[in-house]
């Protein structure tokens, strides 16, 4: 197994995305329409990859019925993937597009919980797998069972073999996840904020916080700001992206499309004005399509001069 780019799914999901017209809180919600995708933030990357014609494989755990669901799709979408079973079932995340608000509201389970034997085995065969990889992404809630500082041990091991990682996580995953010094990282304004337990409100305090991350060694911070765009910065650099407008029909792996833009242009050698132009174009593409789809290269590549840049 060699391919160039390995994606990480530790806490897979069969994503059901419902459309209803709008919320009645408390009263019954007639469904519109409804889909499932395979989901998870690194098999939601592999996916966008794949579509940028990029040699990528996703791995990960995976449990039951639904993680064969999840798999099976995988294989449609001609991904190689390698998943450890592990006892019990592949989470169900619930999301909810209101056509009136045009929002989407995620509910994502826990996940299966995950034997020690099953994460060893995991970690022994990404430690051979990494070898071959030139950049790894990681991404997503750890399931029950998996500790907090699993990314810092799988970090390390990519860091050791000299792949190049991206880490896309929350919370104390993150944070240990930080500590080994990845590559690149990809938090939302949320996630950043959660990790320095401050509030950001204008871009020069977002630069400042990712130049804090930017000064122990990671050489990219892609800030995600929802509707309002990003901001990437590296330790020499700071750009604001603001994307072009669209009718958000499920915002659900557009952060995911803007870490596989980022892969994307770290493979073709592009300077970092175009990468902020190209994970901006990826993530508000996907944010226009309907449940866990995400944004094609041509899309993206029409997209791109779309995108209001500006230095900070
Ligand atoms: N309503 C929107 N209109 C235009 N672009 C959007 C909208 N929502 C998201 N985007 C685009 O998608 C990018 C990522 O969005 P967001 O900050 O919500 O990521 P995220 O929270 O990591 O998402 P997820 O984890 O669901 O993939 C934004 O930087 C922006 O380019
Ligand atoms: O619960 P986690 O692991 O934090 O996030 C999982 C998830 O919300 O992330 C993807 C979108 O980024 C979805 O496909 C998936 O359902």
């Amino acid at each position: 197994m060699s391919s160039k780019v390995l994606t990480i799914t530790l806490n897979p999901a069969l994503d059901k995305t419902v459309t209803i017209e709008e919320f009645v809180s408390g009263g019954l919600n007639r469904i519109k329409a409804w889909r499932t995708d395979a989901g998870g933030k690194g098999i939601n990357v592999a996916k966008a990859l794949k579509h940028f014609v990029v040699d990528v494989a996703s791995w990960g755990l995976t449990a039951g019925h639904q993680g064969k669901i999840v798999t099976e799709q995988l294989t449609g979408l001609g991904i190689p993937g390698f998943f450890i079973e592990t006892e019990g079932e592949t989470r169900t995340n619930l999301k909810v597009y209101v056509e009136c608000t045009q929002e989407t509201t995620e509910l994502n389970e826990a996940g299966f919980t995950v034997s020690r034997k099953a994460l060893h085995e995991f970690i022994e065969r990404y430690t051979d797998a990494v070898r071959n990889a030139s950049i790894v992404v990681l991404g997503g809630s750890l399931p029950p069972g998996v500790p907090d500082d699993t990314y810092n041990t799988l970090i390390e091991i990519a860091n050791r073999a000299g792949a190049r990682t991206v880490l896309d996580a929350d919370g104390e995953p993150f944070r240990h996840g930080i500590e080994a010094v990845p590559y690149a990282i990809k938090p939302n304004i949320h996630e950043l904020e959660a990790l320095f337990n401050e509030t950001f409100q204008t871009d020069a305090e977002i630069v400042s916080a990712a130049r804090r991350l930017t000064g122990k060694g990671i050489a990219y911070v892609s800030v995600s700001l929802g509707a309002e765009g990003s901001i990437l910065v590296s330790e020499t650099e700071a750009v604001r992206a603001k994307p072009f407008p669209i009718v958000p029909l499920s915002t659900v792996g557009a952060g995911d499309s803007m870490v596989a833009a980022l892969v994307y242009c770290l493979l073709e050698g592009k300077p970092l004005v175009e990468m902020a132009r190209w994970t901006s174009a990826a993530g508000t593409v996907t944010a226009s399509k309907p449940g866990t789809e995400v944004c094609t290269l041509a899309e993206v590549e029409e997209k791109v001069s779309k995108v209001t840049i500006w230095p900070l």
